[in-house]
Order: C-alpha cells, then sequence, then structure tokens
C-alpha cells in the first residue's frame, strides 16, 4: 500500500472507531501511526524538489503570515500597511504567489507574507496547499484575516492550519522522552493523567521507542500527547482580523460581534479593520507588535550618544548576551559588562552581567575590551 492510501485508511479507521475507555489505546496507536506516515509523506514532498516559488527568505525581525480566503483583502491590507506594491483586483486569486511587504513598525523591519487565498482541502495536498501553508509554518505570527461578512470562514482556516501541524495560540504539551537501554517504556505523570499507561505506551512504541523513560506533566488529550511526541509541530500566536467594517450598516455589528463568539473568537480580541480606508491599521500593528513580543534597545555607543532613531530589535525575556549576539563583530569576546538605564534597571547605568534580561526601551552601553 502506498503511503497516501495508508493515511487514507487510517483516516477511516478513526473516523470509524468510537472513542471509549476501551478503545483509547487502539486509537491512540492508529493516530500515531497516521502522524507518523503523515510526517514521511511531508518528507517525501519536500524532497522531491517540489514548492517552488515558495521557498520566501527571512528577513527583518519578524515574520507574520496573513490567511485569509481569497479577496478578503489580504492584498489590500499589506499594501494600506507596508511599501509592498501588490496587485489588488476585485476578482478571487489575485495573489498567485507568496507576496511579501516590509512593515517598519517602532524601528522594527516586520515582513508581512500575503498568501494565496486558502481553498478547502488545501492540507490534503491540493491546488499547492502544501507549498503555502509551509510558508505559513515558517512565520513567527499568523493573522487570521475574516470578512466582516464572512465570519464563519474563522473554523476552515483554523482546520487548515491544524492539519498541517500548526498549533496557533497553544503551550507545547509537556511530554519528555528519554531513551534507555532495557526495560520497556515507564510513564511518569503528575497524577493529573486521564490517559491509560497502555494507551501511552502505544503511542511511544508507533514512534519507535522501546525502553525509553516518559515524563508527562498535566493531563494532555490523545492528540495533544502526539503532539508532544512528534517534532513536526510548531506553535505560534495568532491574531483576528476583520477587515471591510466600512461596509457594514451600524445595525450589523451585534450580529458580526455574535458570529465572532460563535467560532470562540472574543470580539473584545479581534481588530476591526477597513484596509480600503485604512482604519483600524494602527491598533493592528500596536496588538501585532504586542504578539510577537518584540521590544526596543536603543544602544548607547561611545562617542556618538543613545541611539533612539534605530534600536536593536530582540524579543521579550531575551537578555544582554542576545543583544551582543544580534549586534555581532567582536563584542562578544571583547564583552566586559553592561550599562542598563530604563525599565529593566533598578537605577540609571545600572551594571550588568551577560544574563540580564531586557525590557522595551531599555538603554544599554556595552563596556567591552579595545
Ligand atoms: N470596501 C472595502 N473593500 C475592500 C477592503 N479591503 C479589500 N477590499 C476589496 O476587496 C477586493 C479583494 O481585495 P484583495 O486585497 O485583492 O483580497 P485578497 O484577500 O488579497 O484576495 P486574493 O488575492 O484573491 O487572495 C478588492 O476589490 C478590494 O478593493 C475594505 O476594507 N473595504
Amino acid at each position: 500500500m502506498g503511503l497516501e492510501e495508508d493515511i487514507e485508511s487510517l483516516e477511516e479507521e478513526i473516523a470509524n472507531t468510537p472513542y471509549n475507555k476501551s478503545t483509547e489505546a487502539h486509537i491512540g496507536r492508529l493516530k500515531a501511526k497516521l502522524a507518523e506516515q503523515k510526517e514521511k509523506l511531508e518528507a517525501q514532498q519536500s524532497g522531491s524538489g517540489g514548492g517552488g516559488g515558495y521557498a520566501v527568505e527571512q528577513h527583518g525581525d519578524a515574520t507574520v503570515a496573513l490567511v485569509g480566503f481569497p479577496s478578503v483583502g489580504k492584498s489590500s491590507l499589506i499594501n494600506a500597511m507596508t511599501n509592498a506594491d501588490s496587485e489588488v483586483g476585485a476578482y478571487e486569486f489575485t495573489t498567485l504567489n507568496v507576496n511579501p511587504g516590509m512593515l517598519e513598525y517602532r524601528g522594527a523591519n516586520i515582513q508581512l507574507l500575503d498568501v494565496p487565498g486558502l481553498i478547502e482541502g488545501a492540507a490534503g495536498g491540493r491546488g499547492g496547499g502544501k507549498e503555502i501553508l509551509s510558508v505559513i509554518r515558517g512565520a513567527d505570527l499568523v493573522i487570521f484575516v475574516l470578512s466582516a461578512f464572512e465570519i464563519e470562514q474563522y473554523d476552515r482556516l483554523a482546520e487548515e492550519l491544524y492539519n498541517v501541524n500548526i498549533r496557533v495560540d497553544a503551550e507545547p504539551p509537556s511530554v519528555t522522552v528519554r531513551r534507555k537501554g532495557k526495560d520497556g517504556i515507564d510513564v511518569n505523570t503528575s497524577g493529573e493523567l486521564e490517559l491509560d499507561s497502555d494507551t501511552v505506551k502505544g503511542i511511544l512504541r508507533e514512534r519507535g521507542f522501546i525502553n525509553a523513560n516518559v515524563t508527562i506533566r498535566g493531563n494532555p488529550s490523545v492528540d495533544r500527547l502526539i503532539d508532544g511526541v512528534m517534532d513536526n509541530r510548531v506553535y505560534m500566536p495568532s491574531l483576528v482580523t476583520v477587515n471591510k467594517v466600512d461596509l457594514i450598516e451600524p445595525s450589523y455589528a451585534g450580529t458580526m460581534k455574535d458570529a465572532l463568539r460563535d467560532h470562540g473568537v472574543s470580539p473584545d480580541d479581534a481588530i476591526f479593520i477597513s484596509a480600503a480606508e485604512e482604519k483600524g491599521l494602527d491598533v493592528l500593528k500596536e496588538r501585532m507588535w504586542r504578539a510577537l513580543g518584540l521590544i526596543r534597545i536603543y544602544m548607547d555607543k561611545p562617542g556618538r550618544g543613545v541611539d533612539r532613531e534605530e534600536p536593536l530589535i530582540i524579543r521579550r525575556g531575551e537578555t544582554v548576551d542576545d543583544a551582543v549576539q544580534k549586534l555581532g563583530g567582536t563584542l562578544d569576546e571583547r564583552f566586559r559588562f553592561a550599562r542598563v538605564t530604563g525599565p529593566s534597571a533598578q537605577h540609571d547605568d545600572q551594571q550588568v552581567g551577560r544574563d540580564h534580561v531586557l525590557e522595551d526601551e531599555d538603554v544599554l552601553r556595552v563596556v567591552a575590551r579595545r
């Protein structure tokens, strides 16, 4: 049997097996096997030289992928926010290729990718969907672009992403596996796990573990546990933006918000915009900035003063050492200590070491050997 038929028959069997305690271990094994076969298929497809034209290079400080159905206004949005010149047309499938645009915001260069309209079944490999989705997987943030009149499209977009192993707004499950020499598979849990240890063992065996110590924290489902043992899952934050709000009557706003709630999106979290009239874009940029976790570091360079024009852009949680690495050159070898003024410092010019965690708008001076 070929990989594709194998995948199909596994999917069929999973769909036809009712899930209960007595079938849990069996379903676990089937799902693990399915994940394994899909991974193989993915490796085959990416190894066959396909996907021409979709390998978008990583540029700038962060990459954002806009996902949405044809004609929701992705190209218009990119044009409104960046210096890209993507073709905007009043017909479907204007965007035939990934179209990058660069947004400059607070001194950061944020690459926006407008990927072609997702079509139903794209995740299954039809219509070049696989390549499209592989581009999204390389991003740091996904923005769901919905039209105010088609909120229900959210579900299908989310499903497509899930099917290509993109997990939005979720933490990776806490599963660690250590191989050992003998004695089979040992399952250690934090006490909350509802899955049977046979289910866990079956999943691990499908993944190729014969002797191993498994530690599971929390109470993952079968699917989450499989996520935890696969290497090809990608976790990233997402935002939901609702476009074309210039077209809605005030009386429709309530209906639109109800629709969002029906699809699991809080209207307070959604960002309402009009790409055509350039409305709501400042809020969107600010929310992107926060979701990406970018921070600005103003470098205080000897003899040149504090550079507030072109900050060094790093991520929240990063340290003086990360900043030094990003600055590059020989600074790393010559580093002695640093001085920080600003939100992360206890006082002006605080002397700190490499592991000091920086915050947005810190002023950093690196003291280096000559
Ligand atoms: N009224 C209004 N029209 C919009 C807005 N944004 C986009 N449009 C229109 O919607 C149509 C589709 O916009 P595009 O930007 O090409 O949509 P797209 O999502 O990039 O579509 P594809 O390239 O086909 O994937 C065009 O006619 C735009 O002018 C908006 O905020 N308000």
